[in-house]
């Protein structure tokens, strides 16, 4: 049997007196698609924060790889990662937000390549050629030369998801990436990523409110409440037959809502 590419085991990530991930155990096969839903505030943004190490953990392990990404001195105390430690384990992941976060000065092109021109060293020619070749992937070929103010949102967030494929990570992130999206937008970024996880090896791990794309996307989905994975199983049984009554709760009241 093959191991995990992400486990996390015994996680636990406070803010002063608030636990928001309380003692999570979580592995995610390679390739899989994890979909995460749950009621606001219960710390589905949180876990793919620490995931992509833009948050210490209080205790516990995450492994990427089989690499764990925190370590422990030799009184069993967590010693954050450093910040080369940090940049270097982000090669392998990508994350999308929910407000694209493009450089407003850099075109299309240039937000979808600067960063990883510089980590990779890259040539210009070399990194253009891949900008050029990712922001095909999105859509938006005619697009190159545009700046963020020319582009409509979901253009814009098609750039992000470019950006974040750039330096051909392994496990793509996406928090609530429609979010800030009005309805009409978010199927061109939805089809986005329909496409990436039909036709490339990506493990993906998706925090989202649209429960029509989680249902159809998503090999797993996990139900958040408090800190903790309160069930979780495959679209079926989860939308179909939720056992947990947090699960049954929040699924009714958010069909209801629609
Ligand atoms: N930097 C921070 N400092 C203090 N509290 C924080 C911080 N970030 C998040 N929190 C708190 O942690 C809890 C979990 O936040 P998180 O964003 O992970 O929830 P969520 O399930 O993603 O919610 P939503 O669906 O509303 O985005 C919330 O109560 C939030 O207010």
């Amino acid at each position: 049997m093959t191991s995990p590419l992400i486990r996390f085991r015994g996680v636990t990530k406070r803010y002063g007196p608030l636990t928001v991930l309380d003692n999570l155990d979580l592995d995610v096969e390679r390739n899989e698609k994890v979909a995460i839903i749950g009621p606001s505030g219960s710390g589905k943004s949180t876990l793919l924060r620490v995931l992509m190490m833009l948050e210490n953990i209080d205790d516990g392990v995450i492994e990427v790889g089989g690499e764990p990404l925190t370590h422990m001195d030799r009184n069993g105390t967590l010693v954050p990662a450093s910040e080369s430690y940090k940049r270097n384990g982000r090669r392998n992941i990508g994350m999308v937000f929910q407000n694209f976060n493009l450089f407003p000065h850099m075109t299309a092109l240039e937000n979808a390549i600067e960063a990883p021109r510089k980590t990779l060293g890259l040539t210009k020619q070399a990194a253009t050629e891949r900008g050029v070749e990712l922001l095909d992937m999105v859509g938006l070929s005619d697009k190159l030369d545009h700046y963020p103010s020319q582009l409509s949102g979901g253009q814009q967030q098609r750039v992000a998801i470019a950006r974040a494929l750039a330096m051909r990570p392994q496990v793509m992130l996406f928090d609530e990436v429609t979010s800030a999206l009005d309805p009409e937008l978010c199927s061109e970024v939805l089809n986005v990523i329909r496409r990436l996880s039909d036709k490339h090896d990506l493990t993906m791990l998706m925090v989202t409110h649209q429960m029509g794309f989680a249902r159809e996307f998503a090999d797993r989905v996990c139900f958040f409440s408090e800190g903790k994975i309160a069930e979780q199983g495959t679209s079926e049984e989860i939308f179909g037959s939720p056992k947990h009554e947090r699960t049954q709760a929040f699924l009714s009241a958010v069909m209801d809502a629609a």
